[in-house]
């Protein structure tokens, strides 16, 4: 979907900040870029691609470059240098009409400031983005009070944004940036404003949403419990670079390097891996005995599994075996002790 190389976005002077890549300076620490040329490299060299219907998550502490990145996907922020196209089609290339068309229809962003109208309904805000695209008022509506159902606020159409709770107006956000039907949805940390509970609520809402209509989408976030959650993958950022990007369980189970390993320290490993981590190869009989399980049941799951059965499981995909997991083998997951020779073959 989206198809990223090379990317830099450096902040500063025009000039000077169009040399910064490719230069002797491009390797310098941000303090250092900073002291010497004024300039703030946000995003640094950066290549990844977004495959159709997945959710990608970059993820980074404060400051790493997140918004910054996501920002250049629909040039909100212009990129100083590097390719960038969606579907194949090149996003540097496009007239302000087509950037236009582009951020309207087939790329969506939900903020974490929900940028609601105060003045507006539930109903008209929602409906707010097919007005602009010129769509008549009775089609606007019937579309908007189709997306008001989906995220859950039927019966809410007529209050205004300062009658509703931050979930409420979060979810207004999210139906109002759905009704346009976009190719993908761009979330900017759409719920740290948001308490835990309704937090997770919303996540369980996007996740749901991702899954029943397998809509692409890129999600930023600082919390690595929620990139975990609602991410296909990971795009772990540090200083405007990707340090590591890969599936949570990549991540978690073969940190990059010693920030990440750092990073992912005290995620519960057992809920995350699966059990392809811990897997070894059946013995003579094995294939044949014990519970089977799919290649994606997780290290927690398959524990109650064996723990019920009293001996290993199998780790069963269309018919085949491809290993069995054992008491042991669960153990050193959740120990986080390296898989021992002959384990976790396929992970
Ligand atoms: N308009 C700007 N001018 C100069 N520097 C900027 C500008 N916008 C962002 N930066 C700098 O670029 C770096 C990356 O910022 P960015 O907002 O992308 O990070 P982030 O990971 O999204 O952070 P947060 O989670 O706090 O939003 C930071 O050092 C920031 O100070």
């Amino acid at each position: 979907m989206f198809s990223v190389r090379g990317l830099w976005k450096v902040f500063g002077p025009r000039r000077k900040a169009a040399l910064v890549p490719g230069s002797e300076h491009a390797e310098l620490s941000a303090a250092e870029l900073r002291e010497r040329t004024g300039c703030t490299a946000a995003v640094r060299d950066v290549g990844f691609d977004v495959r159709k219907g997945e959710a990608f998550v970059v993820m980074g502490l404060s400051g790493s470059g997140k918004s910054t990145l996501v920002r250049c996907l629909t040039r909100l922020i212009e990129p100083t240098a590097g390719s960038l196209s969606i579907d194949g089609e090149d996003v540097l290339a496009m007239d302000p009409a087509r950037l236009r068309e582009l951020r309207r229809h087939r790329a969506s962003m939900v903020f974490q400031h929900f940028g609601l109208l105060p003045h507006r309904t539930v109903l008209d805000n929602v409906a707010y983005g097919l007005e602009i695209q010129g769509m008549g008022r009775a089609d606007r509506r019937a579309k908007a009070a189709e997306m008001v159902a989906k995220v859950g606020l039927d019966g809410l159409e007529d209050r205004r944004p300062g009658q509703l709770s931050g979930g409420q107006q979060q979810r207004v956000g999210l139906a109002r940036a759905l009704a346009a039907d976009p190719e993908v949805l761009l979330f900017d940390e759409p719920f740290s404003a948001l308490d835990p509970l309704i937090r997770r609520e919303m996540q369980g809402e996007v996740a749901r949403l991702h899954h029943e209509e397998g809509r692409t989408m890129v999600f930023i976030t600082h919390d690595l419990s929620e990139a975990l959650r609602l991410g296909d993958r990971i795009a772990l950022m540090r200083d405007g670079r990707i340090v590591q990007l890969g599936t949570p369980e990549e991540i978690v189970g073969s940190p990059a390097d010693d920030y990440v390993r750092d990073f992912v320290r005290d995620v519960p490993r057992e809920q995350v891996l699966t059990v392809r981590s811990a897997m070894r190869p059946a013995t003579d009989g094995e294939a044949g005995r014990g519970p089977a399980l799919t290649p994606a049941t997780t290290v927690v799951e398959a524990i109650e599994a064996v723990a019920r059965s009293g001996g290993p499981a199998r780790v069963v995909d269309g018919g085949r075996c491809l290993g069995v997991v054992d008491d042991a083998g669960l153990l050193a997951v959740v120990a986080g002790l390296p898989a021992p020779a002959g384990r976790g073959v396929a992970a």
